[in-house]
């Protein structure tokens, strides 16, 4: 299958950088750029030289999650072939680290991703949000079981059912990401180019440990949130939410029970 041309591939160095590269979208995820993706961390996964994998966004912009036409034609989520489904187990086991800089928004899986990342760094003015609800939907990539053990249960509410707009010092008083920076793909490059010099087998063991205790959890949330995700997908609390948004006016939930 063609890469597409909305994520950009790069080797520098000993670190595979990826890129979001559909700006006119606010580089919203479609399904081809999620096989993408999945290509680029096998890719590194597979190359002995590949010691960490950056993640950012073209454009000043990081991600507004999952194309939200996608979720409109209702791809399936819980046939185990669906690109976002196998981006998610891709990213999940990826045994080299992961460093991620955020400019410009990080809405949904574009927040949620960063729980399965390694170290993360916000531009001064990144914007996160987990806007879930308020697209009648619920969380996503174990984000019910992990923001709450990261940055509290009260910060976990407002987040994920609020659904609003958060800043990166916020983020980085939840525990989302490591720091604020003026520069944060500079600062990522450090880092990766920190990572390259280390004992890879002992980069990639402490990583495998870092996550061991909470994998078995996090799976099962995984499990349990897409299966009720999936099904919201098709209900029309969703529906008034994701018209609303093309039609560039409020939703209107008054009259669901
Ligand atoms: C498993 C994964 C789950 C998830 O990820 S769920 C989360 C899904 N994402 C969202 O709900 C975010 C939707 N987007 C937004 O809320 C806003 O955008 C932003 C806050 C990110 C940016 O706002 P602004 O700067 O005002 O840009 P704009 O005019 O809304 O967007 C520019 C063009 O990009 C399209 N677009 C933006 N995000 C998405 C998306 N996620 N899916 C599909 N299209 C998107 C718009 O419609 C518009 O298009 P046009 O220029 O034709 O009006």
């Amino acid at each position: 299958m063609e890469p597409s041309p909305e994520v950009l591939v790069e080797q520098r160095g000993a670190t595979l950088e990826v890129s979001f590269n559909r700006p006119d979208r606010k580089n919203a995820i479609n399904l081809a750029m999620y096989r993408s993706l999945t290509a680029a961390l096998l890719r590194a996964k597979q190359d002995a030289t590949t010691r960490s994998v950056l993640i950012y966004g073209q454009g000043g912009i990081f991600t507004s999650g999952n194309d939200l036409n996608d979720f409109a034609n209702a791809s399936n989520l819980q046939d185990e072939n669906n690109p976002i489904v196998i981006f998610m187990q891709a990213l999940l086991s990826f045994p080299k680290p992961v460093v991620v800089a955020v400019e410009g928004v990080a809405v949904g899986i574009g927040t949620t991703l960063l729980l399965h990342c390694d170290l993360a760094y916000g531009h001064t003015d990144a914007r996160f949000a987990l806007p879930f609800v308020k697209l009648g939907l619920c969380p996503e990539y174990a984000s019910s079981y992990l923001i709450p053990r990261i940055a509290g249960a009260a910060k976990a509410s407002e987040w994920l059912l609020l659904g609003e707009e958060f800043s990166a010092q916020e983020a980085k008083e939840g525990n989302l990401i490591n720091s604020v920076e003026a520069a944060p793909l500079a600062k990522a490059r450090a880092a990766c180019d920190k990572l390259a010099l280390l004992p890879p087998a002992a980069v990639r063991q402490s990583k495998a440990l870092l996550k061991q205790t909470t994998s078995d959890n996090v799976q099962r949330v995984i499990d349990t949130e897409i299966a009720l995700f999936a099904k919201a997908l098709s209900q029309p609390e969703f529906a008034e939410a994701v018209g609303a948004f093309f039609e560039k006016r409020k939703p209107d939930f008054s009259h669901f029970e």
